[in-house]
């Protein structure tokens, strides 16, 4: 099996609805991604060729996809009053509406679907949201 990995980041602003604890409240983490692509083989022809992706193409996929979250507040669908995000949007803030709870792991599966849907032979992707916690999602 050959692999690569690939490791990204993105500074966002969250909280746990019905977490019953600190984290309920709004709060910032940067999120560390760290992406593992696997392959039993390598590119036969072209710029991939003897690889199981081009490095750049595989960063530069995992950057788009961290980005898609950067600077944004992460919001679990439901979890505020629509006049509470029309009054946020109004303001100018960026909003990433979501349709799930936003834990480290959901955001390790989320984004794992998001590579893959972009081609990429993706196993695992990992989400630290500080140096001590750490989530992951594999296939
Ligand atoms: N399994 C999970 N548990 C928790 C998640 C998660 O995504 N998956 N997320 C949180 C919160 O987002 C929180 O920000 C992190 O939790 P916590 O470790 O309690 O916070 P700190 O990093 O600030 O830790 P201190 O030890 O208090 O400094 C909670 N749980
Ligand atoms: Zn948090």
């Amino acid at each position: 099996m050959y692999g690569l990995i690939a490791e990204g980041h993105f500074d966002a602003a969250h909280f746990l609805a019905d977490y019953h604890g600190k984290c309920e409240n709004l709060h910032g983490h940067r999120w560390r991604v760290e992406v593992t692509v696997e392959s039993q083989e390598l590119g036969q022809e072209g710029t991939e060729r003897s690889m199981v992706a081009d490095f750049g193409r595989f960063k530069r996929s995992v950057a788009a996809v961290c980005d898609e979250f950067d600077h944004r507040l992460l919001v679990e669908q439901g979890t505020l009053k629509p006049t509470t995000v029309q009054a946020l949007e109004s303001e100018g803030f960026a909003l990433e509406v979501l349709p799930f709870r936003t834990t480290a792991e959901n955001l390790a599966h989320e984004i794992f679907c998001r590579l893959e849907a972009k081609g990429l032979p993706v196993v695992q992707v990992e989400v630290d949201e500080t140096p001590a916690n750490r989530a992951f999602f594999r296939r």
